[in-house]
């Protein structure tokens, strides 16, 4: 995502959020564009993890703290950023991360110009033009939010560089708001009483990211969010894919069995079991080893995790290949053969 586009898109198309919030009178047009109003989202799955993590974020919110949840790829951090967000029922401003943004990105910039053209006629054969370029000052998504008391949730931070978060430590220190030069009519805001931030970010991630300044790092509230429980996975999956949960049950197993093993260049996170889950119920395959179809998509969307992209030996790569088959036959074992009369029920409905 471009700079320009963080910090001006209205982001309504994001799932459990609807654009155009009521904004205060001041630059109420534009705020409405660029805020989200929570509601509920549907397959929201709230288990005692959510709302332990939900609790315990509110209460450094609610103290003024801004809020930092911290945990790998796909562990929720960006979803349970949103519905803590939401519960505190302000408007809400999202950002992302990008080593492109800068400082003007988060807090405004002059832009655009308004020509004013005199035309005098006076003396009917002389005609006068009068042209003026005038540039105006437009507030971004940190000023909308501090002025308007809105809740900012800034997703992957670490991914803009450093020195971009400088203007921050004034809003969570002084509770002010310095804004530049170019702003002219006030040098600083007083941050509304009700913004609240909540920021994201993965600690693992190596590719484009930059290490949080002390500063900034020491005035956040760090939670961290480590992967979800089996109950979590499970409700997850059966919740957004529609699969009866013994279903959902057998590919959570064999992705947390994948995970645990350990034998992975990039991990398999809840992504991957949802990934699998989704095109299993949509394609309507037998959650079993016996369906190859199954068999194969389970190999697409787990195999490519064993290698990341260097030329892995060939040994290694069979042995973990063949360790992997292994998981998938453990986990979602062979269909029940049709029952002789008298015999005992066998496993329950492979079938999604
Ligand atoms: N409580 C939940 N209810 C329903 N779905 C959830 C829940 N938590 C996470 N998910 C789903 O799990 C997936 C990963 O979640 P999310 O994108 O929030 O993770 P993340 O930690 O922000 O990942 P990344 O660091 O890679 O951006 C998404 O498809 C999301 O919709």
């Amino acid at each position: 995502m471009t700079s320009e586009a963080a910090s001006q898109e209205p982001v309504s198309a994001l799932s459990g959020f609807g654009g155009g919030a009521p904004a205060a009178p001041k630059d109420a047009g534009r705020a409405a564009r660029s805020t989200l109003t929570p509601r509920p989202r549907t397959g929201f799955v709230e288990t005692d993890q959510v709302r332990d993590l939900t609790r315990r974020g509110l209460a450094f919110l609610n103290a003024g703290y801004p809020l930092h949840f911290r945990g790998p790829a796909g562990t929720g951090k960006t979803t349970l950023a949103l519905h803590v967000a939401a519960q505190l029922g302000r408007p809400v401003i999202i950002i992302t991360g990008d080593n492109e943004l800068g400082t003007a990105d988060l807090v405004g910039s002059q832009r655009g110009y308004h020509y004013r053209k005199v035309v005098d006629q006076f003396i009917h054969n002389v005609t006068k033009l009068e042209e003026t370029a005038n540039q105006h000052w437009t507030d971004h998504r940190l000023t909308t939010a501090c002025r308007e008391g809105f809740t900012l949730v800034y997703d992957e931070f670490t991914r803009s560089r450093p020195e971009t978060h400088n203007v921050l430590l004034g809003v969570f220190e002084e509770r002010m708001l310095f804004l530049p030069a170019q702003a002219r009519e006030e040098c600083y805001i007083k941050v509304h009483p009700e913004f609240r931030a909540i920021f994201t970010s993965n600690p693992q991630e190596y590719a484009g990211v930059h290490a949080s300044q002390d500063a900034l790092a020491d005035r956040l509230a760090t939670i961290d969010v480590d992967y979800p429980d089996r109950a979590m996975e499970l409700a997850v999956a059966a919740a957004r894919t529609g699969l009866p949960e013994a279903s959902a049950g057998r590919i959570i197993d064999l992705v947390r069995a994948f995970r645990a093993s350990g034998d992975y260049q990039q991990t398999p996170t809840m992504r991957a079991s949802l990934m699998i889950a989704r095109v299993a119920a949509q394609e309507g395959f037998a959650i079993s080893v016996d369906d190859p179809r199954f068999v194969q998509l389970c190999s697409d969307a787990l195999e490519s995790r064993i290698f990341s992209g260097q030329r892995a030996e060939n040994i290694a790569r069979e042995q973990r290949r063949a360790a992997l088959h292994a998981l998938i036959a453990a986990h979602c074992p062979p269909l029940a053969r049709p029952r002789r009369a008298g015999a005992k029920a066998g496993i329950e409905g492979a079938r999604p």
